[in-house]
């Protein structure tokens, strides 16, 4: 398909088959996001997501984006944290798109960071038992992660994304100038995602990310670079195995200890965000794989030090506001989505970009490793 936008720097492919999708990635992308979706959506009606933090800057000019190309649209503003990702707004989604009788050849579209994409792909992906979605990813993080691949859901009392459905958008558009209004603290936490693709399988992408950093954060050619690397290699792994039957799990590096971190702190973004639970997870991942010998705790030593480099919190200590017992945080690891027949899994590496799926880590070693890492 040729695309109406001319600003487009980059386009990657998710191969699903018949469910396969685009993620456009380059500056004006707002714009011109009519166009994009008109010539890919068969109805002519959307429902607009997003939260109160986007819809000030970019409501008003995707709405009129969506105007000039034919489309009618109406628009849901919530309030803006990991909090929303609840029943509660998750009812307040799926009423509003019934509401307005958007069909299921309309489509559901979410504006916003992941917490809006989880949610509002969860809420497409169950009403009218499957509608059509399109993601508009705001943060750096859902630019190179969440927007990608599926994974819809919210939060439970139990812990962290329990609740939710595999549902793959049918377009993903990532305007890079929104990036610009993203707070500092929103931006090293969606890096933290960057650099763990890295530190999956690509120790040359992981040192490259050492070396441009700088031009990264302050908007310089090595940003969409970044993006659309991680992108790519998001959707080679999701086109190899969509619902996580093996290969995916390596997308959860530092997500075990960080969801736990995620729950300790009631997800209470001005604690800890998702990000910042996914760069004190990875470094603690690398630490218990030297712990139990896998690799040398050298490898560890770099990975904290690129993201203390850039600003991220790289152990608990950094968490403000004290947190639960090792065995509290145990807990919350025994209700990971990975745990199988009662057994934890976790993805550990051998070093930089040699992660692997860990099946059966004895529990007994995680916690005397937890208690030593513990704040005191
Ligand atoms: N589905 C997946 O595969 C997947 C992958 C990674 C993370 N996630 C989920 O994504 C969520 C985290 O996403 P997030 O980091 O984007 O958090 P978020 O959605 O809370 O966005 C971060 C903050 O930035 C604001 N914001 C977003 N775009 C902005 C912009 N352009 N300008 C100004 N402010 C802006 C938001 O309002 C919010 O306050 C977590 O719930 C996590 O579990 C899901
Ligand atoms: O897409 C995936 O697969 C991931 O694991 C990406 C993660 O960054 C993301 O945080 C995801 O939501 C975690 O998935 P979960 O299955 O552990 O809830
Ligand atoms: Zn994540």
């Amino acid at each position: 398909m040729t695309s109406p936008a001319t600003a487009i720097s980059r386009t990657v492919r998710v191969d699903l088959g018949d469910r396969s999708y685009d993620i456009l990635i380059g500056p004006g992308l707002i714009a011109t996001a009519g166009a994009e979706i008109s010539a890919r959506l068969k109805g002519r009606r959307v429902a607009v997501v997003t939260d109160e933090h986007v819809a000030p800057i970019y409501l008003e000019p995707f709405m009129g984006s969506l105007a000039q190309s034919g489309i009618e649209a109406v628009s849901q503003i919530l309030p803006a944290g990991e909090k929303t990702k609840s029943f509660e707004h998750l009812m307040t989604v799926c009423d509003g798109v019934l509401g307005a009788r958007i069909e299921r050849n309309d489509a559901v579209v979410a504006l916003g960071g992941g917490v809006i994409g989880d949610l509002t792909g969860f809420a497409a992906g169950i009403v009218r038992r499957g509608s059509r979605f399109i993601q508009v990813p705001t943060s750096l993080l859902a630019q190179v992660d969440s927007s990608v691949g599926g994974k819809t859901g919210i939060n439970s009392r139990h812990g962290k994304n329990l609740i939710g459905v595999f549902h793959q958008p049918d377009l993903v558009l990532a305007d890079t100038d929104v990036l610009d209004t993203l707070s500092p603290r929103e931006f090293r936490a969606g890096y933290a995602e960057v650099a763990k693709y890295g530190l999956i399988d690509k120790p040359d992408f992981f040192a490259w990310l050492e070396r441009n950093w700088r031009d990264i954060f302050s908007g310089g050619p090595a940003r969409i670079e970044a993006i659309a690397t991680s992108c790519q290699a998001k959707a080679d792994v999701v086109a190899a195995d969509e619902r996580e039957n093996g290969l995916r799990a390596l997308l959860n590096l530092g997500h075990t200890f960080g969801h736990a971190l995620e729950a300790a702190t009631e997800y209470d973004s001005a604690r800890l965000v998702h990000g910042e639970g996914v760069s004190i997870g990875m470094v603690l991942a690398h630490q218990f794989s030297a712990r139990m010998n896998l690799a040398s705790p050298d490898d560890a030593r770099r990975v904290e030090a690129h993201l203390a480099e850039v600003g991220l919190p790289i152990s608990m200590n950094a968490i403000p506001g004290g947190l639960p017992s090792a065995e509290v945080l145990m807990d919350a690891i025994a209700q990971d989505k990975k745990v199988k027949a009662g057994k934890l899994t976790f993805i550990l590496t051998r070093g930089i970009g040699q992660s692997f799926v860990a099946d059966d880590v004895p529990a007994s070693e995680v916690l005397a490793f937890l208690k030593e890492k513990q704040p005191r």
